[in-house]
């Protein structure tokens, strides 16, 4: 069951990113989201986590796919993923201190560096690959004692950001 949207807003090459004070993720840099409610669909949901969150309207959202993980064997969770572009004309000053945590605009080479310890693990494993296809994967990470062991990629035939 996907209970999660994530939305990674871009401008250019940065990213505006969270910085969590609550779990999952927490004291980590992450894009934005959460919880969809009964009945909604992914991309009303992260279109409402986003303007919650950081008080940006968008108009809409790309679907990115599913990222889900499988702790010690079992399938627990996942989220439905976006990408938005934020337009050139929103100027949106960061850090800034919101309910959730610390925004802030992070560049790609920062997020993606390999001795960054302060994005989730998984993240440098499935933007690059969201950024670089039109199409919608299923990517699966499978843990072990919190660290990602293995993980995969699968083409999602039928999308379904409006289920
Ligand atoms: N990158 C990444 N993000 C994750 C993972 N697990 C996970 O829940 N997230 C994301 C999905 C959501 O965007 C966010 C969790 O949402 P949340 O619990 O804050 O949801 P919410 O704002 O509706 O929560 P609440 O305050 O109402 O309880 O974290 C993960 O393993 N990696």
């Amino acid at each position: 069951m996907i209970k999660y949207t994530i939305c990674f807003l871009k401008q250019q090459t940065r990213f505006l990113l969270l910085n969590r004070f609550h779990p999952p993720t927490m004291g980590l840099w992450n894009g934005v989201g959460g919880k969809l409610e009964p009945g909604e669909a992914p991309l009303a949901s992260v279109l409402r986590e986003v303007l919650e969150e950081t008080g940006i309207h968008l108009a809409s959202a790309e679907y990115k796919g599913i990222v889900s993980w499988d702790l010690e064997g079992e399938s627990t969770g996942g989220m439905h993923a976006f990408i938005a572009e934020v337009p050139e004309d929103v100027t949106f000053a960061t850090p800034i201190l919101v309910d959730e945590g610390i925004l802030a605009w992070k560049e790609l080479d920062w997020l993606l560096h390999p001795d960054n310890a302060g994005v989730p693990e998984n993240v440098p494993l499935f933007l690059p690959a969201m950024l670089s296809t039109t199409e919608c994967y299923q990517y699966h990470f499978y843990y072990k004692n919190q660290r990602i062991t293995s993980h995969e990629m699968t083409l999602l035939s039928e999308p379904i950001t409006n289920r």
